[in-house]
């Protein structure tokens, strides 16, 4: 509930005079609605009491069928103002509201980052915020609105009926009113929310499936799978006609309260007519306000049925859009060039809630232009080693230095452009050769070719791209359109056109022939000096193209 408003405010503030305005117009095509139907009313009456009574032609028949038509063409033109603003504001906000949750996301700590799933960040980036969408068109604004055309109606009630009508009026339209959408927003509230989670999980099981359909089909794991995500069609949509269910039984119950208001406001309007009070013709008009007034409630039906979706989405998105900054050092300390580019002294690692260390202790040290080959069994904690040497992971214990300054003492920029890591599987995009390179380089910076072709004959791509369709050759997503190892090879291209000081490769010569590997790591220093480079390899061979070796042991 708090999320609900929280973000509601969020929403509104983006633009706040365009909700407004919006919310002024919702009141009018209320209010219009509620006149238009009580004139209508007043008029017939009037117009048939004066034919019974035989003054028919003395009766003005021009001025209430004007106020008809001014009123049925004002209330279409005030909606029509209404959905304009209201959902061109809502689509403004919801727009701002994705990037924030993008930034949010960019802001997580990078070990939470990697456990997030692409399909959990793609559903929160659209179905949460897409969910949300209700949050202002169907419930803030038709309450204010509703709200706001009770008290005008009510109060017309009072003065051209009778006050005890209008007290009816309120009182049951507020009774009713409030108690039935009250228990359809809680007694919907569970299968909105299943419906909700039955599309997420839809969504995250058709991608895993698209991701993986080789590997499954070769598994013989499709068929199975394919019933996971079927499984999630169904629950969403048992939960969905539930839904519906909810929403007529509510609409039944919200017409009787009409039936009740419009009876009693009649019962009572005759009442003071009969008692000389008020002529008929002002006695109906009770009953068609009250029966005007249904549309203010219908229109809330549809938003209290979505409030556990929209509830569950507000908190996922507040969750991402209230990431806190990332910490920086107030002071940047300057890096010491006399010391080593990295010194590092009983390093440990344990991942929260393992029984043991992923590594550790372990200290060495990298000179400038050193190379260095970490190896060790499968599992070791070679990977994770890398990954917290370039920040990524915090270590348990120990200490690494980085050009003499503490790792946690670099700002977040200047810490990337000295370090690079490319990881064992490493992420190509969907896109030309260009485009993946250009990933390196600083945004806004214009390509130069040359220099991206001096990076892929370092790592021996080039002859294969230039019989292809040389930068502009296009890759699928993760890089398909290439084997394995110029995949690799083309994310190492990659890290090397960003120069940096400390470069870390994760098994970078995973899937080349030994000639291969050789000239590409060759290439790699020759383009890169002063680097230090540290490698992962479990192939002995690559002993020979490091200058020193660091084996780690369980
Ligand atoms: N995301 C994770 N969550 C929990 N444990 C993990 C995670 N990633 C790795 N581990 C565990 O941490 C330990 C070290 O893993 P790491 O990937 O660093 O080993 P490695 O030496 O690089 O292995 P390999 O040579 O097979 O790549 C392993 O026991 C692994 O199971």
């Amino acid at each position: 509930m708090i999320a609900l408003f929280r973000l509601a405010r969020r929403l509104s503030e983006t633009d706040r005079t365009a909700f407004l305005r919006g919310l002024a117009l919702m009141v009018t095509v209320l209010v219009m609605g509620v006149a238009l139907l009580g004139l209508s009313g007043w008029f017939v009456t009037a117009a048939a009491a004066a034919g019974v009574a035989g003054v028919g032609v003395g009766f003005d028949f021009f001025r209430p069928s004007a106020g008809v038509r001014f009123l049925a063409l004002g209330r279409a033109m005030a909606r029509y103002g209404e959905r304009l603003l209201t959902h061109d504001a809502t689509l403004r906000a919801l727009a701002g509201m994705r990037s924030a949750v993008y930034a949010g996301i960019t802001r997580l700590p990078h070990e939470v980052q990697s456990r997030l799933r692409g399909a959990e960040a793609l559903n929160r980036i659209t179905s949460d915020i897409d969910a949300l969408d209700g949050l202002m068109l169907r419930l803030v604004l038709p309450i204010s609105a509703a709200l706001a055309g009770l008290a005008a109606g009510t109060l017309a009630v009072w003065f051209l009926v009778t006050p005890a009508a209008a007290i009816a009026l309120a009182l049951i339209y507020a009774l009713g009113g409030t108690l039935i959408l009250a228990v359809t927003a809680r007694i919907a509230h569970r299968p909105a929310a299943a419906a909700e989670a039955g599309l997420q999980s839809l969504r995250a099981a058709s991608l895993d499936l698209m991701r993986n359909r080789a590997d499954l089909a070769v598994a013989g794991a499709l068929d199975r799978l394919t019933g996971v995500a079927l499984e999630a069609v169904n629950a969403e949509e048992t939960a969905r006609n539930r839904l519906d269910d909810i929403e007529r039984q509510s609409s039944s119950a919200l017409s009787l309260t009409v039936g009740l208001a419009a009876a009693a406001t009649l019962y009572l309007g005759g009442t003071a007519a009969e008692a000389g009070l008020i002529s008929p013709a002002r006695a109906a008009i009770g009953f068609f306000v009250a029966l005007a007034l249904a549309e203010s409630l219908g229109a809330l039906r549809r938003g209290l049925a979505e409030w556990g979706r929209m509830q569950g989405a507000a908190e996922r998105v507040l969750r991402l859009t209230d990431t806190p900054p990332r910490p920086e050092p107030a002071v940047v300390p300057l890096p010491l060039p006399e010391k080593p580019l990295l010194n590092v002294t009983d390093l440990r690692h344990r991942r929260a809630g393992a029984q043991r260390d992923s590594f550790g202790p372990v200290s060495f040290t990298l000179a400038r232009a050193e190379t260095l080959l970490i190896t060790g069994p499968s599992g070791v904690g070679k990977s994770t080693l890398l990954a917290t040497l370039a920040g990524l992971t915090a270590p348990v214990s120990g200490q690494i230095l980085l050009s003499g300054v503490p790792l946690a003492d670099w700002s977040e920029e200047l810490l990337r452009s000295w370090l690079t890591l490319v990881p064992q599987r490493s992420a190509l995009m969907a896109g030309t050769v260009a485009e993946n390179l250009s990933l390196a380089l600083p945004e806004g910076q214009p390509l130069d070719e040359d220099l991206l072709w001096k990076v892929l004959e370092a790592v021996d791509l080039a002859s294969t791209l230039r019989a292809r369709e040389g930068l502009a050759t296009q890759l699928g997503p993760h890089g398909s359109g290439l084997s394995g190892g110029q995949a690799k090879r083309l994310a190492l291209a990659r890290a090397v056109l960003r120069r940096p000081k400390v470069l870390m490769l994760d098994e970078p010569t995973e899937g080349l022939d030994a000639p291969t590997a050789k000239a590409t790591l060759a290439g790699i220093r020759a383009l890169l000096p002063d680097t230090g480079i540290i490698f992962v390899s479990h192939r002995s061979p690559d002993a020979d193209l490091a200058d020193r070796v660091l084996h780690l042991a369980e």
